[in-house]
Protein backbone atom coordinates (compact mmCIF):
# COMPACT_ATOMS: atom_id res chain seq x y z
CA UNK A 1 0.00 0.00 0.00
CA UNK A 2 1.20 3.29 -1.14
CA UNK A 3 1.84 5.81 1.94
CA UNK A 4 1.43 9.04 -0.19
CA UNK A 5 4.86 10.87 0.75
CA UNK A 6 6.53 13.32 -1.32
CA UNK A 7 10.27 12.53 -2.06
CA UNK A 8 12.85 14.80 -4.25
CA UNK A 9 15.97 13.74 -5.42
CA UNK A 10 18.49 16.48 -6.75
CA UNK A 11 20.46 15.13 -9.92
CA UNK A 12 19.39 12.81 -12.11
CA UNK A 13 22.77 11.11 -12.85
CA UNK A 14 23.78 7.43 -12.11
CA UNK A 15 23.34 7.54 -8.43
CA UNK A 16 19.87 10.07 -8.53
CA UNK A 17 18.51 7.65 -11.41
CA UNK A 18 18.90 4.61 -9.78
CA UNK A 19 17.95 5.83 -6.27
CA UNK A 20 14.66 7.40 -7.76
CA UNK A 21 13.69 4.20 -9.35
CA UNK A 22 13.93 1.98 -6.48
CA UNK A 23 12.31 4.47 -4.37
CA UNK A 24 9.14 4.26 -6.73
CA UNK A 25 9.50 0.36 -7.22
CA UNK A 26 9.14 -0.17 -3.57
CA UNK A 27 6.31 2.20 -3.17
CA UNK A 28 7.71 4.54 -0.57
CA UNK A 29 6.25 7.79 -2.48
CA UNK A 30 5.83 9.66 -4.73
CA UNK A 31 8.91 11.02 -6.59
CA UNK A 32 10.28 14.16 -8.19
CA UNK A 33 13.88 13.67 -9.57
CA UNK A 34 14.95 17.21 -10.49
CA UNK A 35 18.23 18.42 -12.58
CA UNK A 36 19.80 21.33 -14.37
CA UNK A 37 17.49 23.10 -16.88
CA UNK A 38 20.38 22.23 -19.80
CA UNK A 39 19.59 18.63 -18.82
CA UNK A 40 15.66 19.13 -18.25
CA UNK A 41 14.21 16.95 -21.14
CA UNK A 42 16.89 14.05 -20.46
CA UNK A 43 15.35 14.53 -16.93
CA UNK A 44 11.99 14.06 -17.95
CA UNK A 45 12.44 11.39 -19.97
CA UNK A 46 14.19 9.35 -17.63
CA UNK A 47 11.22 9.94 -15.19
CA UNK A 48 8.57 8.97 -17.61
CA UNK A 49 10.84 5.98 -18.19
CA UNK A 50 10.24 4.94 -14.47
CA UNK A 51 6.77 5.56 -14.49
CA UNK A 52 6.02 3.79 -17.48
CA UNK A 53 7.73 1.13 -15.59
CA UNK A 54 5.37 0.80 -12.51
CA UNK A 55 2.36 -0.97 -13.87
CA UNK A 56 4.74 -4.03 -14.79
CA UNK A 57 6.10 -3.50 -11.44
CA UNK A 58 2.81 -3.67 -9.42
CA UNK A 59 3.81 0.19 -8.06
CA UNK A 60 1.26 3.42 -7.89
CA UNK A 61 4.02 6.11 -7.15
CA UNK A 62 4.15 8.72 -9.40
CA UNK A 63 7.86 10.08 -10.83
CA UNK A 64 7.91 13.05 -12.57
CA UNK A 65 11.05 14.95 -14.28
CA UNK A 66 11.94 18.52 -13.51
CA UNK A 67 14.47 21.48 -13.46
CA UNK A 68 12.06 23.73 -11.44
CA UNK A 69 12.18 23.71 -7.77
CA UNK A 70 8.53 24.43 -6.95
CA UNK A 71 7.70 21.03 -7.89
CA UNK A 72 9.79 19.58 -4.97
CA UNK A 73 7.86 22.05 -2.41
CA UNK A 74 6.20 20.45 0.32
CA UNK A 75 8.95 17.20 0.19
CA UNK A 76 8.65 15.19 3.02
CA UNK A 77 12.66 13.94 2.07
CA UNK A 78 14.81 15.40 -0.05
CA UNK A 79 18.08 13.28 -1.88
CA UNK A 80 20.88 15.26 -2.94
CA UNK A 81 22.98 13.80 -5.34
CA UNK A 82 23.78 16.57 -7.30
CA UNK A 83 27.64 17.20 -8.03
CA UNK A 84 30.68 16.12 -9.83
CA UNK A 85 32.07 12.20 -9.71
CA UNK A 86 35.68 11.52 -9.54
CA UNK A 87 37.70 9.74 -12.28
CA UNK A 88 40.26 7.68 -12.25
CA UNK A 89 42.93 8.80 -10.00
CA UNK A 90 40.97 11.73 -8.57
CA UNK A 91 40.47 11.42 -4.56
CA UNK A 92 37.14 12.10 -3.38
CA UNK A 93 38.54 15.14 -1.74
CA UNK A 94 39.53 16.21 -5.22
CA UNK A 95 35.80 17.15 -5.69
CA UNK A 96 35.73 19.67 -2.65
CA UNK A 97 35.65 23.36 -3.90
CA UNK A 98 33.42 22.38 -7.10
CA UNK A 99 30.75 19.62 -5.15
CA UNK A 100 30.57 22.56 -1.79
CA UNK A 101 29.29 25.25 -4.45
CA UNK A 102 26.75 22.96 -5.91
CA UNK A 103 25.52 21.49 -3.12
CA UNK A 104 25.15 24.93 -1.11
CA UNK A 105 23.19 26.43 -4.10
CA UNK A 106 20.85 23.37 -4.29
CA UNK A 107 20.42 23.34 -0.27
CA UNK A 108 19.35 27.10 -0.44
CA UNK A 109 16.45 26.18 -3.22
CA UNK A 110 15.44 22.80 -1.52
CA UNK A 111 14.89 24.64 2.03
CA UNK A 112 12.77 27.76 0.19
CA UNK A 113 10.74 25.41 -1.11
CA UNK A 114 10.52 22.12 1.46
CA UNK A 115 11.56 23.73 4.91
CA UNK A 116 9.98 20.44 6.65
CA UNK A 117 12.35 18.52 5.07
CA UNK A 118 14.78 15.70 5.83
CA UNK A 119 17.60 15.97 3.77
CA UNK A 120 20.07 12.79 3.00
CA UNK A 121 23.33 14.06 1.30
CA UNK A 122 25.35 11.69 -1.06
CA UNK A 123 27.47 14.32 -2.83
CA UNK A 124 30.90 13.72 -2.08
CA UNK A 125 33.13 14.31 -0.58
CA UNK A 126 30.23 13.73 1.50
CA UNK A 127 31.40 14.41 5.18
CA UNK A 128 32.63 17.29 4.10
CA UNK A 129 29.44 18.42 1.62
CA UNK A 130 27.10 17.14 4.84
CA UNK A 131 28.31 19.98 6.73
CA UNK A 132 27.87 22.30 3.97
CA UNK A 133 24.31 21.48 3.49
CA UNK A 134 23.94 21.59 7.28
CA UNK A 135 25.53 25.43 7.77
CA UNK A 136 23.23 26.41 4.66
CA UNK A 137 19.95 24.85 5.12
CA UNK A 138 19.35 26.27 8.82
CA UNK A 139 17.62 23.15 9.44
CA UNK A 140 17.91 21.20 12.73
CA UNK A 141 21.10 18.78 12.56
CA UNK A 142 18.77 15.74 13.20
CA UNK A 143 17.14 16.75 9.74
CA UNK A 144 20.53 17.11 7.76
CA UNK A 145 21.99 13.77 7.02
CA UNK A 146 24.74 12.11 5.22
CA UNK A 147 25.31 8.67 3.28
CA UNK A 148 28.20 6.94 4.01
CA UNK A 149 28.42 4.28 6.46
CA UNK A 150 25.31 1.82 5.18
CA UNK A 151 27.23 1.76 2.07
CA UNK A 152 30.89 0.89 3.78
CA UNK A 153 29.21 -1.47 5.99
CA UNK A 154 27.69 -3.33 2.69
CA UNK A 155 30.61 -3.31 1.02
CA UNK A 156 32.64 -5.12 4.44
CA UNK A 157 29.57 -7.67 4.67
CA UNK A 158 29.44 -8.50 0.97
CA UNK A 159 33.29 -9.10 1.08
CA UNK A 160 32.51 -11.28 4.46
CA UNK A 161 30.21 -13.11 3.14
CA UNK A 162 32.34 -14.27 0.21
CA UNK A 163 34.99 -15.06 1.84
CA UNK A 164 32.78 -17.39 4.65
CA UNK A 165 30.41 -18.77 1.66
CA UNK A 166 27.68 -17.52 4.54
CA UNK A 167 24.87 -15.92 3.74
CA UNK A 168 24.78 -11.50 3.23
CA UNK A 169 21.68 -11.17 5.28
CA UNK A 170 23.48 -12.98 8.31
CA UNK A 171 26.69 -10.48 7.93
CA UNK A 172 26.80 -7.34 10.23
CA UNK A 173 29.55 -5.11 9.94
CA UNK A 174 29.83 -1.70 11.44
CA UNK A 175 31.93 1.41 9.33
CA UNK A 176 32.18 4.00 11.03
CA UNK A 177 33.83 7.64 10.40
CA UNK A 178 35.01 9.59 7.67
CA UNK A 179 33.86 8.00 3.75
CA UNK A 180 37.50 7.64 2.96
CA UNK A 181 40.89 6.49 3.58
CA UNK A 182 40.27 6.56 7.20
CA UNK A 183 36.95 5.06 7.48
CA UNK A 184 37.00 3.15 10.46
CA UNK A 185 35.20 -0.67 10.07
CA UNK A 186 34.81 -1.51 13.76
CA UNK A 187 35.75 -5.36 13.28
CA UNK A 188 35.35 -6.05 17.38
CA UNK A 189 31.64 -4.80 16.94
CA UNK A 190 31.19 -7.27 13.84
CA UNK A 191 29.36 -10.56 13.93
CA UNK A 192 28.36 -13.22 11.87
CA UNK A 193 24.54 -14.72 12.67
CA UNK A 194 26.03 -13.64 16.70
CA UNK A 195 29.47 -14.84 16.36
CA UNK A 196 32.16 -12.19 16.08
CA UNK A 197 33.75 -12.23 13.19
CA UNK A 198 37.27 -12.48 14.61
CA UNK A 199 36.47 -16.00 15.75
CA UNK A 200 35.51 -16.61 12.42
CA UNK A 201 38.34 -15.21 10.46
CA UNK A 202 42.29 -15.19 10.96
CA UNK A 203 43.33 -11.38 11.35
CA UNK A 204 45.35 -11.34 7.98
CA UNK A 205 41.68 -12.18 6.41
CA UNK A 206 40.30 -9.39 8.34
CA UNK A 207 42.74 -7.15 7.52
CA UNK A 208 42.06 -7.79 3.87
CA UNK A 209 38.54 -7.31 4.07
CA UNK A 210 39.25 -4.03 6.04
CA UNK A 211 41.60 -2.61 3.43
CA UNK A 212 39.68 -3.94 0.18
CA UNK A 213 36.57 -2.11 1.96
CA UNK A 214 38.36 1.03 2.47
CA UNK A 215 38.63 1.09 -0.47
CA UNK A 216 35.76 -0.02 -1.90
CA UNK A 217 34.88 3.18 -4.25
CA UNK A 218 38.52 3.44 -5.59
CA UNK A 219 38.08 -0.39 -6.55
CA UNK A 220 34.35 0.74 -8.64
CA UNK A 221 36.27 3.42 -10.03
CA UNK A 222 39.10 2.08 -11.73
CA UNK A 223 36.61 -0.58 -13.16
CA UNK A 224 34.44 1.70 -14.30
CA UNK A 225 36.60 4.61 -16.04
CA UNK A 226 34.22 7.12 -16.30
CA UNK A 227 31.53 6.89 -13.53
CA UNK A 228 31.94 6.01 -9.87
CA UNK A 229 29.67 3.17 -8.36
CA UNK A 230 25.81 3.87 -8.04
CA UNK A 231 24.05 0.46 -7.42
CA UNK A 232 24.98 0.10 -4.02
CA UNK A 233 24.57 3.97 -2.99
CA UNK A 234 21.10 4.11 -4.37
CA UNK A 235 20.14 0.95 -2.49
CA UNK A 236 21.87 2.59 1.01
CA UNK A 237 20.00 5.61 -0.20
CA UNK A 238 16.95 3.39 0.09
CA UNK A 239 17.21 1.85 3.08
CA UNK A 240 17.77 5.19 5.05
CA UNK A 241 15.41 6.43 3.26
CA UNK A 242 13.00 3.52 3.88
CA UNK A 243 13.75 3.97 7.77
CA UNK A 244 12.98 7.78 7.88
CA UNK A 245 9.46 7.63 5.96
CA UNK A 246 8.24 4.61 7.40
CA UNK A 247 9.77 5.62 10.88
CA UNK A 248 11.15 1.86 11.19
CA UNK A 249 14.15 3.70 13.50
CA UNK A 250 16.51 0.99 12.16
CA UNK A 251 19.51 1.50 13.73
CA UNK A 252 21.91 2.45 10.57
CA UNK A 253 25.22 4.71 10.76
CA UNK A 254 25.07 7.90 9.20
CA UNK A 255 26.68 11.07 9.13
CA UNK A 256 25.86 13.28 11.76
CA UNK A 257 26.81 16.81 12.90
CA UNK A 258 28.04 16.16 16.28
CA UNK A 259 27.89 18.56 19.34
CA UNK A 260 30.15 16.66 21.93
CA UNK A 261 29.03 13.22 20.52
CA UNK A 262 32.45 10.87 20.64
CA UNK A 263 34.31 14.24 22.02
CA UNK A 264 33.56 16.02 19.08
CA UNK A 265 32.43 19.98 18.48
CA UNK A 266 30.99 21.16 15.21
CA UNK A 267 31.75 18.25 12.89
CA UNK A 268 30.29 15.81 10.38
CA UNK A 269 31.51 12.53 11.02
CA UNK A 270 29.77 8.80 10.48
CA UNK A 271 28.38 7.44 13.41
CA UNK A 272 26.04 5.05 14.48
CA UNK A 273 22.27 6.34 14.33
CA UNK A 274 19.01 5.92 15.03
CA UNK A 275 17.01 6.89 12.04
CA UNK A 276 13.32 7.76 11.91
CA UNK A 277 10.49 10.61 11.06
CA UNK A 278 12.46 12.80 13.03
CA UNK A 279 15.79 12.62 11.07
CA UNK A 280 18.56 11.46 13.18
CA UNK A 281 16.81 10.39 16.48
CA UNK A 282 19.51 9.58 18.34
CA UNK A 283 23.18 9.43 18.20
CA UNK A 284 24.09 6.06 19.93
CA UNK A 285 27.90 6.71 22.19
CA UNK A 286 29.56 3.24 21.99
CA UNK A 287 32.77 2.27 24.07
CA UNK A 288 35.90 2.68 22.11
CA UNK A 289 38.86 1.10 22.87
CA UNK A 290 42.05 3.44 22.88
CA UNK A 291 43.02 2.76 19.58
CA UNK A 292 39.57 2.44 18.08
CA UNK A 293 39.24 5.79 19.07
CA UNK A 294 42.40 6.65 17.88
CA UNK A 295 41.41 5.80 14.47
CA UNK A 296 38.03 7.41 15.02
CA UNK A 297 40.22 11.30 15.76
CA UNK A 298 42.13 10.37 12.89
CA UNK A 299 38.86 10.25 10.63
CA UNK A 300 37.70 13.12 12.22
CA UNK A 301 40.67 15.16 11.74
CA UNK A 302 40.66 14.41 7.81
CA UNK A 303 36.86 15.82 7.57
CA UNK A 304 38.22 18.62 9.81
CA UNK A 305 40.69 19.39 6.85
CA UNK A 306 38.73 19.49 4.34
CA UNK A 307 35.86 21.73 6.24
CA UNK A 308 38.75 23.96 6.92
CA UNK A 309 39.47 24.46 3.46
CA UNK A 310 35.84 25.79 3.11
CA UNK A 311 35.78 28.14 5.36
N1 LIG B 1 28.47 9.27 -0.37
C1 LIG B 1 28.58 8.19 -1.12
O1 LIG B 1 28.62 7.07 -0.61
C2 LIG B 1 28.63 8.30 -2.60
C3 LIG B 1 28.76 9.54 -3.17
N2 LIG B 1 28.72 9.67 -4.54
C4 LIG B 1 28.80 11.03 -5.06
O2 LIG B 1 27.51 11.41 -5.54
C5 LIG B 1 27.66 12.40 -6.56
C6 LIG B 1 26.84 12.00 -7.78
O3 LIG B 1 27.38 10.84 -8.36
P1 LIG B 1 26.76 10.30 -9.73
O4 LIG B 1 25.30 10.31 -9.66
O5 LIG B 1 27.46 9.03 -10.05
O6 LIG B 1 27.24 11.44 -10.73
P2 LIG B 1 26.56 11.86 -12.14
O7 LIG B 1 27.55 12.73 -12.84
O8 LIG B 1 26.07 10.65 -12.85
O9 LIG B 1 25.29 12.71 -11.69
C7 LIG B 1 25.39 13.94 -11.04
C8 LIG B 1 24.25 14.80 -11.55
O10 LIG B 1 24.24 16.01 -10.78
C9 LIG B 1 23.77 17.00 -11.67
N3 LIG B 1 24.05 18.34 -11.19
C10 LIG B 1 25.21 19.03 -11.21
N4 LIG B 1 25.04 20.26 -10.70
C11 LIG B 1 23.74 20.35 -10.35
C12 LIG B 1 22.94 21.38 -9.80
N5 LIG B 1 23.47 22.57 -9.48
N6 LIG B 1 21.64 21.15 -9.59
C13 LIG B 1 21.09 19.94 -9.90
N7 LIG B 1 21.80 18.93 -10.44
C14 LIG B 1 23.10 19.14 -10.66
C15 LIG B 1 24.50 16.71 -12.98
O11 LIG B 1 23.90 17.35 -14.08
C16 LIG B 1 24.39 15.19 -13.02
O12 LIG B 1 23.25 14.75 -13.74
C17 LIG B 1 29.16 12.52 -6.82
O13 LIG B 1 29.68 13.62 -6.10
C18 LIG B 1 29.71 11.21 -6.27
O14 LIG B 1 31.05 11.30 -5.90
C19 LIG B 1 28.55 8.60 -5.36
C20 LIG B 1 28.44 7.34 -4.84
C21 LIG B 1 28.51 7.08 -3.41
O1 LIG C 1 34.21 6.27 -4.83
C1 LIG C 1 33.51 7.25 -5.18
O2 LIG C 1 34.00 8.29 -5.65
C2 LIG C 1 32.04 7.18 -4.99
C3 LIG C 1 31.81 6.75 -3.61
O3 LIG C 1 31.87 7.54 -2.68
C4 LIG C 1 31.79 5.31 -3.34
O4 LIG C 1 31.48 4.51 -4.24
O5 LIG C 1 32.09 4.94 -2.20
Amino acid sequence: MLERKKISVIGAGFTGATTAFLLAAKELGDVVLLDIPSLENPTKGKALDMLEAMPVIGSDAHVVGTSNYEDTAGSDLVIITAGLPRKPGMSRDDLVNTNANIVKSVTEQVVRYSPDACLIILSNPVDAMTYVAFKTSGLPKERVIGQAGVLDTARFNTFVAMELGVSVEDVHGFVLGVHGDDMVPLVRYANVGGVPLEKLLPKERIDAIVERTRNGGGEIVSLMGNASAYYAPAASLLQMAESILKDKRRVLPAIAYLEGEYGYQDLTLGVPTVLGKGGIERVLELDLLPEEKAALDKSAASVRRLISVLA
